[in-house]
């Protein structure tokens, strides 16, 4: 029998991320070559006719698992029935503006999207947050969806993990395929702390075949953190390919499940692990089983490891504390 198609809400459709993400998405990748899809595109109302011109192009690729597509400019139409949502459209940073008036202005946009989540969303609805300051925004939609169980709201730190694999098999000489069970912990911003402690090249630990601590703390942590701005001083525009294709296998990983054997990064809710207050929206290593993420646990952290692991969750704490001063949550 046929499959019910499953509705994948995308806002910010018509930017760059959504340009690179949404033919993915109609081709299969997001969900697997045997789910049908019906894409629902939330934009503000002057790039609604720029997002139809995106789905003309999704028209014209014939795509067999695309079976809809529908343009808002209203949250509460856009997320009507929503299975998926992939939050991109947010208020970047603009010259001179502080990070209290970012906050603020991606309040305004993350609060009402909470709500209209909350008010129609379909039961089984899975959030991945990708638009900065992705971590906040996505304790914001939270707050404001209080019948969603918490844990379906995310934040996007696919793109960190997957250039820390990137940069960690290019030192070592290896295909990234060797590379496993990698973490980011903490804020998707340039506190964030890729951890390679536990990670394995090939089966064996990752920090003892590197075994070069200068690289370790002077190159290959920063080098991640700051790869977003790194790109956005090459390109002239912030990552947008690499940012779809991190969303995609986010949510891919999450709907299906992560390999055996090995973990990814993603922020999720916290429960209190690894001592990250609980309910601040934090990276960790995670496997996905049944459809929910779950913490890796267990895991060994060094005095290395937790002091970089303490200065993020600081900085998310103090996202947290003020979005609440804002009465943002
Ligand atoms: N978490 C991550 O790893 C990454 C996050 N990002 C973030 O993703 C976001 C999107 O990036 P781009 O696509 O390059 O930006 P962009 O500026 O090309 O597109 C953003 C789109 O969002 C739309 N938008 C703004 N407010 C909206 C609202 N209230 N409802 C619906 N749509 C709205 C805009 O009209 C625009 O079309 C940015 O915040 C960027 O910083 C980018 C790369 C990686
Ligand atoms: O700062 C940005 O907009 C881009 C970003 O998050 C990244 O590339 O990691």
């Amino acid at each position: 029998m046929a499959q019910v198609p499953v509705n994948v809400t995308v806002t910010g459709a018509a930017g760059q991320i959504g340009y690179a993400l949404l033919f993915r998405i109609a081709s299969g990748q997001l969900l697997g070559p045997d789910t049908p899809v019906k894409l629902r595109l939330l934009e503000i109302p002057q790039a609604v006719k720029a997002a139809e011109g995106t789905a003309m192009e999704l028209d014209d690729c014939a795509f067999p698992l695309l079976r809809g597509i529908d343009i808002f400019d209203d949250p509460r139409q856009a997320f009507d029935g929503a299975n998926v949502a992939l939050l991109v459209g947010a208020r970047p940073r603009t010259k001179g503006m502080e990070r209290g008036d970012l906050l603020e202005a991606n309040g305004g946009i993350f609060k009402p999207q909470g709500e209209a989540i909350n008010a129609g969303a379909a039961d089984d609805i899975r959030v991945l947050v990708v638009g900065n300051p992705a971590n906040t925004n996505a304790l914001i939609a939270q707050a404001h969806a209080p019948d969603v169980p918490a844990e379906r709201f995310t934040a996007m730190t696919r793109l960190d993990h997957n250039r820390a694999i990137s940069q960690l098999a290019a030192k070592l000489g290896v295909p990234v395929t060797d590379i496993s069970k990698l973490t980011i912990w903490g804020n998707h911003s340039a506190t964030q702390y890729p951890d390679i402690f536990h990670a394995e090249v090939a089966g064996k630990n990752a920090a003892e075949a590197v075994n070069d601590e200068a690289w370790l703390s002077g190159t290959f942590i920063p080098t991640v953190a700051k790869r977003g701005a790194a790109i956005i001083e090459a390109r002239g525009a912030s990552s947008a390919a690499s940012a779809a294709n991190a969303a995609i296998d986010h949510v891919h990983d999450w709907v299906l499940g992560t390999p055996e054997g090995d973990w990814t990064s993603a922020a999720i809710v916290s429960d209190g692990s690894y001592g990250v207050p609980e309910g601040l929206i934090s990276s960790f290593p995670v496997v996905s089983r049944d459809g929910r993420w779950e913490i890796v646990q267990g895991l060994e952290i060094d005095a290395f490891s937790r002091e970089r692991i303490d200065a993020s969750v600081q900085e998310l704490t103090e996202e947290r504390d003020a979005v609440r001063k804002l009465g943002l949550i």
